[in-house]
């Protein structure tokens, strides 16, 4: 077929590094690709949470590599990722990046990227912390209470660089050549001290507790150009204009919404349940408004626990057959457990699967209740850990919230949800409203879809 226009979308999730092309004339996504970024490396703190930018970067570089030439046809890139999480670089690593191959040189122009799973702001330490001015909480694992801890505990990360932003704050300026990161709402909210409906950082507040301020990024609406791409790279023209970059959970829910009367599920390393409103009514614990678009909030239960519980699932059940002198690969073992026959007991074996916290309850942790002499088993063990997942999201944003909002179908997405047949199951129980299923490359393609929906002149 022959394509006119395509938009480019990246996501830089947690796990992966994923693309789509969108075809402009149709909106529908012409190719996609998943590109695994085992970025996970060692924290000086013990709750730390850090990843490797290089490893994040090589992964995006396999992505782009590979659609090859029809790459020609793409008139725009919009990028989106894992909120709340900060990386800190120096202007010379964006300036230097398509001159050089990775170094150890290269290594100290850019920090590790403090994830949002980060858990060094304990209770203890958000305590001391001013409160914002916004109607969002700042939780730990926020970029504002990462780079607050920093100050008091490493401050030569801040003295060795001049800015700082999201993960996908940082690929825009490589993309563009442009060392100073401008931030959508979308992202600086999720940082926390961020007013959405001001649009400003809570500066005075800032100041007044010796925040480094000169730090924050200029923060514009979602939808904004931020410039151009600096050369051509993997066949994709110089100049083709590159969007301020998103929030990955914006983009998976513009990518799955056809309604205001559905709510969208995405689980993938985290899981949440949301919906699109125009107020932001009471906050009950667990519940948060983001800022979607046009003056919309997205009304989310956000939660700590979702493909990282099971992965962590994985990895136990992994070094026990490792103990044993065994042997399986992972892959192998995710295949054998989600083809594990259903069982049922008298007394279902019920897992609380809280093993990361939750922020609004970050000191509760797992528990199992129930165990009897016949429900200990592998089976019901996985599948228990798939339901509590879903119960806990039921918990944070209750039926009757989403029925008093108007919902009447939940869409679900994230390749959690696609690939595993207990989950969907548990969500059709549990939320008792008609599921539909999208498939897995959401926000990569949501974030394109917002690029072509916000600046349909680009395409025309
Ligand atoms: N081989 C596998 N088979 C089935 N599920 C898997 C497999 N490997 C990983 N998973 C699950 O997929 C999850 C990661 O999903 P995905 O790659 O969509 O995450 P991501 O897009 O990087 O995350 P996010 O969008 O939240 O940042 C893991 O946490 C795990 O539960
Ligand atoms: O899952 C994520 C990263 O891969 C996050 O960006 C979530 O979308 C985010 O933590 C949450 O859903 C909103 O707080």
């Amino acid at each position: 077929m022959d394509f006119d226009k395509l938009i480019l979308g990246i996501d830089i999730g947690t796990s992966s590094v994923k693309i789509s092309l969108l075809d402009s004339s149709t909106s529908k996504s012409i190719y996609a690709k998943s590109v695994p970024t085992k970025a996970k490396t060692s924290s000086s703190h013990q709750k730390g949470d850090e990843q490797d930018v290089f490893n994040i970067l090589k992964a995006m570089q396999e992505c782009l590599k590979s659609p090859g030439k029809i790459m020609e046809k793409v008139k725009a890139i919009g990028i989106c990722g894992q909120m709340h999480g900060i990386v800190f670089w120096d202007e010379q690593f964006v300036q230097t990046f398509w001159d050089n191959e990775f170094t150890n040189e290269t290594k100290k122009l850019v920090s590790n990227l403090y994830t949002w799973q980060d858990a060094r702001t304990d209770l203890k330490f958000l305590t001391k912390l001013p409160k914002p001015r916004s109607h969002l909480k700042a939780y730990s694992g926020y970029g504002c209470n990462t780079i607050f801890w920093l100050k008091e505990n490493q401050p030569e990360i801040l003295s060795n660089f001049k800015h700082c932003g999201t993960i996908q704050d940082l690929i825009v300026s490589i993309l563009c050549n442009q060392g100073k990161p401008v931030m959508s709402t979308h992202n600086a909210a999720s940082w926390g001290y961020f007013d959405v409906i001001e649009c400003s950082w809570n500066t005075d507040i800032l100041i007044k507790a010796n925040f480094p301020v000169y730090l924050l990024p200029l923060v514009v609406q979602p939808g904004k150009i931020f410039g151009t791409l600096y050369e051509t790279i993997y066949h994709i023209p110089k100049g083709t204009v590159v969007g301020v970059a998103l929030g990955d959970l914006q983009c998976s829910v513009i990518a799955t919404l056809t309604s205001m009367t559905d709510a969208v599920i995405n689980i993938s390393t985290s899981a949440q349940v949301a919906f699109v409103t125009k107020i932001i009514e009471k906050q009950c614990d667990g519940v948060e408004y983001f800022p979607y678009y046009d003056n919309h909030f997205l009304a989310v239960a956000a939660s700590l626990n979702g493909g990282n519980v099971l992965d962590c699932f994985v990895r136990s059940v992994l070094s026990w057959v490792s103990a044993l002198g065994l042997n399986i690969t992972e892959d192998e073992l995710w295949n054998r457990l989600l083809h594990l026959p259903d069982e049922e007991h008298s007394t279902p074996l019920i897992v609380n699967p809280l093993i990361f916290g939750e922020r609004h309850d970050p000191t509760t942790f797992g528990s199992l209740i129930n165990v009897t002499n016949n429900n200990f088993t592998l089976s019901e063990l996985f599948s228990g850990f798939c339901k509590g997942l879903i119960n806990n999201l039921l918990k944070m944003m209750p039926r009757e919230m989403l029925l008093k909002a108007g919902i009447q179908r939940i869409i679900g997405s994230g390749s959690v949800i696609t690939r595993n047949h207990i989950i969907k199951k548990e969500i059709e129980n549990c939320f008792n409203l008609p599921l539909s299923l999208q498939m897995p490359e959401d926000s990569a393609f949501g974030v394109a879809l917002a690029l072509l929906k916000n600046n349909p002149h680009l395409f025309s």
